[in-house]
């Protein structure tokens, strides 16, 4: 049966360095949960303590309502993939995924059945004779997951599974793993630095940031409206413009960005001082009358959309991407033009905590 994987106050310290900083996460039974950040912001330190590798510092991991803090990694009901597979190599594939059946000690015709049925999963089944040097990276890859599930764990881990694929065989491998953990309904945590990774396989993202959770929510929250200033430039690409905010009445608050333009927007409370609007480059626009006047550096042709690098008269560079089905001719370099933005659908933030402050 599948877990609920609850987190509470994770501390994690190697000697006077903290990797982990009072971690709380809670995944619920059956969910694809990604834990996503940049090099080093503890993202494999915090799958090890879930799987029993590392020791816990402070704090609390459960499995439902059980604290398993002190539970030996074999007996806490996992299944693990990892970077560089792992695979057994003088083992064939069928023996591979056989492996944590025997060690349960299933009986052997219940074996051969499970195994058949992995390899059947994970489309592998003409291969399972072969040894893992006979096999592509993908291919052991899906051998690694096969031995994984098959042991039908309550919580599959997975740190960085598809790191060390080519391009295109990494897009196809997160579609087969997103499909199977949607069949099979096993809780998952995943761990990757690829952003556009995350979005596409998870149900719920946490970005980490030097051992703390900088947000929890799914692809679309995270993307549509990320907390703060570190979300909005980690997960895709966003423009920040700095303004004066006049927000003493919340509901309508004034922006200025630099005397160019003047903006009203709704604030979650009132805050008057610097602040910076973080806008999407498919959410700024050309506007002929008015918005913040600049020119053209370089446009970029990418056939579904056009890229536009613009230097604002103010001295910041921004991006502005138009879709092509949208747009006119495609605009010269070196051309003046004033960009806009729905500011309801953008994020303010305080540039001193760097947290939204908008509604
Ligand atoms: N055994 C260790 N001893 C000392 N420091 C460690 C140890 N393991 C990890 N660290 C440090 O803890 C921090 C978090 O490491 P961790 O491996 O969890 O990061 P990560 O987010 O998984 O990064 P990456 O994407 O590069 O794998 C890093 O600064 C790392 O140098």
């Amino acid at each position: 049966m599948s877990h609920a994987v609850i987190i509470k106050q994770a501390v994690k310290k190697y000697g006077d360095f903290t990797a982990l900083n009072g971690v709380n996460l809670e995944m619920k039974p059956g969910e694809f949960f990604t834990l996503l950040g940049p090099s080093g912001c503890g993202k494999t330190t915090l799958l090890r303590m879930i799987a029993g590798f590392n020791s816990v510092d402070g704090g609390e991991i459960c499995f439902d309502d059980r604290v398993i803090n002190n539970l030996d990694a074999h007996k806490r009901d996992i299944g693990m993939v990892f970077q560089n597979y792992a695979i057994f190599p003088h083992l064939t594939v069928a023996e591979n995924v056989a492996y944590g059946l025997k060690a349960k000690k299933y009986p052997k015709d219940q074996i051969s059945r499970k195994v058949e049925e992995a390899l059947d999963l994970v489309q592998i089944k003409n291969l399972k004779d072969r040894k893992p040097n006979e096999l592509s990276g993908g291919q052991q890859q899906r051998v690694a997951l096969a031995r994984a599930f098959v042991i039908e764990p309550g919580v599959l881990l997975m740190d960085e599974p598809l790191s060390n694929l080519d391009a295109k065989l990494r897009v196809q491998m997160r579609t087969v793993i997103k499909k199977l953990q949607r069949r099979l309904g096993i809780t998952t945590i995943y761990v990757t630095h690829d952003q556009e990774e995350a979005l596409a396989i998870s149900d719920r993202i946490a970005v980490m940031k030097e051992g703390n959770i900088m947000q929890v929510g799914s692809p679309e929250d995270i993307y549509k409206k990320p907390a703060n200033t570190f979300v909005a430039g980690f997960i895709g690409v966003s423009n920040f413009i700095d303004c004066e905010v006049a927000g003493s009445d919340p509901a309508n608050a004034v922006l200025n960005i630099k005397g160019e333009c003047s903006l009203t927007c709704k604030l979650k409370s009132a805050y008057t001082g610097k602040g910076i609007i973080s806008a999407r480059p498919e959410q700024l626009f050309f506007d002929e009358k008015e918005g913040l006047p600049g020119k053209i550096v370089i446009s970029t042709f990418l056939g579904d959309f056009i890229e536009y690098e613009i230097q604002l008269n103010n001295g910041q560079t921004i991006q502005l991407n138009e879709y092509t089905k949208d747009a006119g001719d495609l605009r010269p370099d070196g051309q003046e033009v004033r960009v806009n933005f729905d500011i309801s659908a953008v994020g303010v933030y305080d540039a001193q905590t760097q947290e939204v402050i908008s509604w």
